[in-house]
């Protein structure tokens, strides 16, 4: 499966490339459309008693006209709502003329209970909030809680960003064409859809490849050629070792999950790096994870000089303030080079820590040969750190991400039921396969050593980044209810196994 997500704009030029490579027009594509929506509606809905088809006056509203012609002829009972004329001339108007239902005006509409509502009000070409008739019908259309189709988006969902604008249907199933929008995933978006359909209506993949989009369903199709399977001569340093920082006596616990985790996604060896006056409480829980004390800078110079760790975790319970800064500077000054320090995870506490040393950390990070970093705040610590970014009301999720990451130098996880991973190299990707069981204590740090693990083993940051997010949210929501964050590095394991024997996808 081809994991591109396209913006409305690129969507826009892939049916301009269609049509100038000559193989269908814009009504042919629009015909396509039509045929994908009434072949889904006819198998999904064989008893619908009676389909409400809402046409607005774009190409949304062409395609509906094409399913109402269909259905129509398919024998179904069709009522066509009409929100404007279509633009003369124009593939709409064609669509349109060729339905010879009766067509009411949108503003007059009524429906009767049992019956299906097909959504072709609005689509890609949303452009500010909904109001008169179209807000009416979706006011009457959810008070009634019909079932809704909506073709290509619900009505009133920006393709781009997710968001609502004004109101929008609630669908049952929505279907899209040629690839999925960012606005399928993101929230609110993604719950509005339903189901999502995707239609191939002959926009062929070279086209595709031709606009190189650069943002990505987070699925394993992104990152599985990079996933590391251990070589048959592997010893434990040669499959990659990590290094997770611990906070003070009574804060231990999250770098030992970090650090169960990254043993678990792989790496060969796993160091939890622990102040003096925690050592004894760290080696009462520790095992086949090894401890080190580490109260200064030196004692971190030592350990990459003798141990060669090549990737970091820092944050979790460790604490916010000068020590958390001196020691990701510390890790970040170091090279990338011949078996150097590869990746520095920053999560909880050591992103907030640079609220107001931001532009120390970002400089850091976008030293040639430095290591590579990693952070993954949720909203408040990514207010924290962006805030002008993230106050932008003009920005969708997936647009802060792309900024955050390009000025930090830095991979950004976005976190939330929509995560985001973006790369300062201006590739983004959308997570959506995670579950509200995920929101408990620790998740978090999980999350932060499954990264560390993968960047261990030699995969490169953004893809050990996506990896991480998409495997800590199938194993969570795999594992459902009752998951604590203790469970998570052990659900993990059958997830990796699937993926090293390619069984999901
Ligand atoms: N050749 C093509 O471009 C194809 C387009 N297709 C369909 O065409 C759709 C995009 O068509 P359009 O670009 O015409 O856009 P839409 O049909 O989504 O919107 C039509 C027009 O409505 C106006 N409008 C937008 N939001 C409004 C609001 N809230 N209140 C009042 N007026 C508003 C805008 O002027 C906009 O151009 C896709 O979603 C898809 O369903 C498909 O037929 C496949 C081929
Ligand atoms: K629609």
């Amino acid at each position: 499966m081809r994991n591109e997500l396209l913006s409305t704009a690129e969507m826009a030029e892939a049916d301009r490339l269609t049509i100038a490579a000559g193989s269908l027009d814009g009504y042919g594509l629009m015909q396509r459309a039509g045929e994908a929506v009434a072949a889904l509606v006819l198998a999904r809905h064989p008893g619908a008693k009676r389909v409400h088809i809402l046409c607005g006056p774009g190409n949304n509203g062409g395609d509906g006209y094409v399913v109402a012609r269909l259905l129509a002829e398919a024998g179904v009972d069709v009522a066509l709502w009409a929100s404007g004329e279509p633009r003369a001339g124009g593939d709409a108007a064609l669509a349109a003329a060729a339905c010879t239902l009766e067509r009411r005006p949108l503003s007059t509409l009524t429906a009767e209970a049992g019956s299906l509502v097909v959504d072709a009000i609005y689509g890609a070409g949303l452009s500010k909030p909904l109001t008169g008739d179209a807000k009416a019908a979706v006011d009457i259309v959810t008070g009634m809680n019909l079932p809704v189709v909506a073709i290509d988006l619900p009505s009133g969902i920006s393709g781009d960003s997710g968001e609502v604008l004004g109101s929008a249907f609630r669908a049952a199933l929505t279907v899209t064409f040629a690839r999925k929008k960012p606005g399928h995933l993101l929230l609110p978006g993604r719950e509005r859809c339903g189901e999502i359909v995707l239609a191939d209506i002959g926009i062929r993949d070279e086209i595709i490849d031709q606009i190189a989009p650069r943002t990505f369903e987070n699925r394993p199709g992104l990152w599985i050629a990079n996933l590391p399977a251990p070589a048959v001569d592997a010893h434990k340093y040669k499959r990659g070792h990590t290094s997770v920082f611990s906070g003070g006596p009574s804060a231990t616990g999250a770098a030992r999950l970090s650090a169960l985790a990254a043993a678990r996604s792989g790496a060969g060896a796993v160091t939890v790096l622990s102040p003096a006056n925690a050592m004894q409480v760290n080696a009462a829980h520790l095992t086949s994870i090894m401890l080190r004390k580490v109260d200064a800078i030196e004692d971190v110079d030592d350990l990459i000089g003798d141990r060669r760790p090549s990737t970091f975790v820092l944050g979790p319970g460790f604490g916010i303030g000068d020590k958390a800064r001196d020691f990701t500077l510390a890790v970040l000054a170091k090279d990338r080079q011949d078996g150097g320090v590869e990746g520095l995870v920053l999560d909880a506490d050591g992103i907030t820590s640079f609220r107001n040393a931001a532009s120390t950390l970002y400089e850091a990070a976008g030293r040639p040969d430095a290591p590579a970093l990693i952070m993954t705040p949720h909203e408040g610590e990514f207010g924290r750190l962006f805030a002008d970014i993230a106050g932008n009301k003009a920005l969708s999720k997936l647009a802060k991400a792309r900024e955050a990451a390009q000025r930090a130098n830095a991979v950004i996880v976005y976190k939330g039921a929509d995560s985001v991973i973006a790369s300062p190299d201006g590739r983004a990707a959308i997570n959506s396969n995670g579950a509200p069981w995920l929101a408990t204590a620790g998740s978090g740090d999980v999350l932060a050593g499954i990264i560390a693990g993968l960047l261990a083993q030699g995969m490169p940051a953004f893809e050990a980044t996506c990896a991480g997010v998409w495997i800590h949210a199938e194993a969570g929501s795999r594992f459902g209810p009752g998951l604590i964050a203790e469970d998570l590095p052990l659900a993990i394991v059958p997830v990796l196994r699937q993926l090293v024997e390619n069984t999901v996808r």
